[in-house]
C-alpha cells in the first residue's frame, strides 16, 4: 500500500515493513552483544512502543532478560500537548539493574526525558535507550540515544504502533502525513 487513509488524513508510505524488520533485527543483534551477562530489564513505553518492543524482545537471547511496561501520554491528534500524563508506573524494582528503555519515537524528546528522570529515581545501575524512530529537527532536549532505527524529518507519522488519534497503530509499515494535508 503506497498511501493510506487514517480518519480524515492521508498518509504516504515512508518506511516499508521489510525495512523496519531488517533494522529491528540489526538492533536486536547489537543488543545481544552489548547486554551479554547484564540480566537486562527492558522497559516498553506504552502505548506506541508495543510493536517495536515485541519484535525486539522476541530476538533477545541474553540470559535472564525480562520486560516491563510503563505508560505515559502527551499527544492529542498530531500535536504534543507538552504535558506528560503518567498512566501506569513501575511495579518492578529497578535498583541496580541494567534498564533498556524501548520507545517507538523520540520527537520533541519530552517523553523520553521524563521517562529517564523517572527511571533514574529508582537508582538503576545503567540505562540504555532504544528508539525505532528519531526526529532530530524536532527534538528540544539533549538526549543520548544508544540505538536508533531511523532518523526522519519533522513530519507526523503513523503505523507500526504509532497512532493518529488512536488509529493506524496496526499498520505494519510507517506512513508520513501527505504534504497537502
Ligand atoms: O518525543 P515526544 O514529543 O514526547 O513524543 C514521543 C512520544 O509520543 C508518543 O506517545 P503518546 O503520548 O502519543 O502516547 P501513546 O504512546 O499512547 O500514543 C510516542 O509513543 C512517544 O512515547
Ligand atoms: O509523528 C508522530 N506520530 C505519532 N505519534 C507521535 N508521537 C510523537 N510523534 C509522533
Amino acid at each position: 500500500m503506497k498511501t493510506v487513509q487514517v480518519l480524515d488524513k492521508r498518509f504516504k508510505l515512508s518506511i516499508s515493513e521489510e525495512d523496519i524488520q531488517k533494522r529491528v533485527n540489526e538492533i536486536a543483534q547489537q543488543m545481544n552483544k552489548d547486554l551479554e551477562g547484564k540480566s537486562p530489564l527492558f522497559v516498553c513505553i506504552l502505548n506506541g512502543a508495543f510493536m517495536f518492543a515485541s519484535d525486539i524482545f522476541k530476538q533477545i537471547t541474553v540470559e535472564n532478560s525480562s520486560i516491563t511496561f510503563f505508560r505515559l501520554s502527551s499527544y492529542v491528534g498530531t500535536k504534543s500537548t507538552g504535558k506528560i500524563k503518567l498512566i501506569m508506573g513501575f511495579t518492578e524494582d529497578l535498583a541496580n539493574r541494567t534498564v533498556v528503555i524501548l520507545e517507538d519515537i523520540v520527537d520533541t524528546g519530552v517523553t523520553i526525558q521524563n521517562t529517564i528522570e523517572q527511571v533514574k529515581a529508582h537508582k538503576p545501575k545503567e540505562i540504555y535507550i532504544a528508539t525505532l524512530v528519531y526526529k532530530p529537527e524536532a527534538c528540544k532536549v539533549p538526549v543520548n540515544l544508544d540505538y536508533v532505527g531511523f532518523e526522519i524529518p519533522n513530519k507526523f507519522i503513523v503505523g507500526y504502533g504509532l497512532d493518529y488519534d488512536l488509529m493506524g497503530r496496526n499498520l505494519p509499515a510507517i506512513y508520513t502525513l501527505a504534504e497537502d494535508e
